[in-house]
């Protein structure tokens, strides 16, 4: 008997800023290869997961947010989010129960309208189940298939899981038949550096909360890997403007060390073995301008039409 046929292609996961797309892929993907938080627009860089499905291999775009681009960055950010969704295979738009048809998911439909391509599938996935009641998550399924022709309807809750399976069949038998395009074994094509960087930045945004999540980055200096199993990492968390140094360095330092120890941890977990980590924190004005750093987080700036 022929063994099962191999399949193998792109998912876009779309939709607003904190809809739960990391969560999903996260929970597909079975390792935490995009960074969850409790803040919107966590997602800087195009981060990529591979998940298994039966016989087939599904390939995930998370996209960042899609909102109103203000800076030039903005607009790269959500340029990127479209050349994700356009080269897919399948594109999953995430809404939240909780949310329903919101204004920014009206602008994502109305974008999907004009930028869909020719038979390119568009499933919707209506994630939280877990806190709106049944008669209501009816009402929002009728209320999205009368506003938009979607090819599949799956109410999921990405955090706890339900759902999760039967929107992973679904899409393992759309992706086109083929040979699988990464290895079994491969979860994430991320660098190791980005993936680090983004640790931090996370540990980062948890800790500092209102004071400035959006006005700083983190960029992996130097990586050595040591004989003895272990890595020293060197980091270097960009702030605007001196006044935020003090800020994220914390009285005697104290801040950068919690968010040092907290991000060490994540990378042994991560990266199965100790981590030397050294952060450090330079002032770089108005790198949000800067478009040179785009490529450095993944960011195409030539499709940013800025
Ligand atoms: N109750 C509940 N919360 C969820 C669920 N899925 C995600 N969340 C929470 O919603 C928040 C946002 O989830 P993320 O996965 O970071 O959302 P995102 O769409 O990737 O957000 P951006 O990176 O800002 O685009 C987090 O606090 C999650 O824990 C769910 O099924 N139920």
């Amino acid at each position: 008997m022929a063994e099962a046929e191999t399949r193998a292609g792109f998912v876009a996961l779309i939709g607003e800023p904190n809809a739960g797309k990391s969560t999903l892929l996260n929970r597909m993907v079975g390792a935490k290869v995009s960074i969850v938080t409790h803040k919107v627009q966590t997602t800087r860089a195009r981060v990529r997961g591979v998940a298994m499905a039966d016989a087939s291999q599904l390939i995930f775009v998370d996209t960042p947010g899609l909102f109103q681009p203000k800076r030039r960055l903005d607009r790269a950010m959500v340029a990127a989010a479209w050349t994700g969704a356009a080269d897919a295979d399948v594109v999953v738009l995430l809404i939240e129960a909780t949310q329903g048809l919101t204004a920014g998911v009206e602008a994502i439909l109305a974008a999907l309208d004009e930028k869909r391509a020719a038979g390119q599938p568009v499933l919707l996935a209506i994630n939280k189940i877990d806190r709106v009641q049944a008669e209501n998550l009816l009402a929002l399924s009728q209320k999205m298939n009368d506003r938009y022709d979607f090819d599949g309807t799956f109410m999921i809750s990405a955090e706890k899981g339900h759902g999760v399976e039967d929107l992973r069949k679904d899409l393992a038998a759309r992706v086109p038949a083929g040979p699988w395009l990464y290895p079994e074994d491969q979860i994430a094509d991320l660098p190791l550096r980005t993936i680090a960087a983004e640790i931090t930045r996370e540990k980062l945004t948890l800790r500092l909360h209102q004071e400035l999540p959006y006005q700083l980055t983190v960029e992996t200096e130097n990586w050595e890997d040591r004989p003895d199993g272990s890595a020293r990492i060197d980091q270097i968390i960009y702030v605007v403007r001196d006044g935020h140094k003090g800020i994220v360095l914390g009285k005697k330092g104290e801040t950068t060390k919690a968010v040092g120890q907290a991000a060490r941890a994540e990378m042994e977990e991560f990266l199965g073995h100790r981590v030397h980590l050294f952060l450090q924190v330079k002032v770089r004005p108005n790198w949000q301008e800067d478009s040179e750093r785009f490529d450095a987080m993944g960011l195409d700036f030539k499709d940013g039409n800025a």
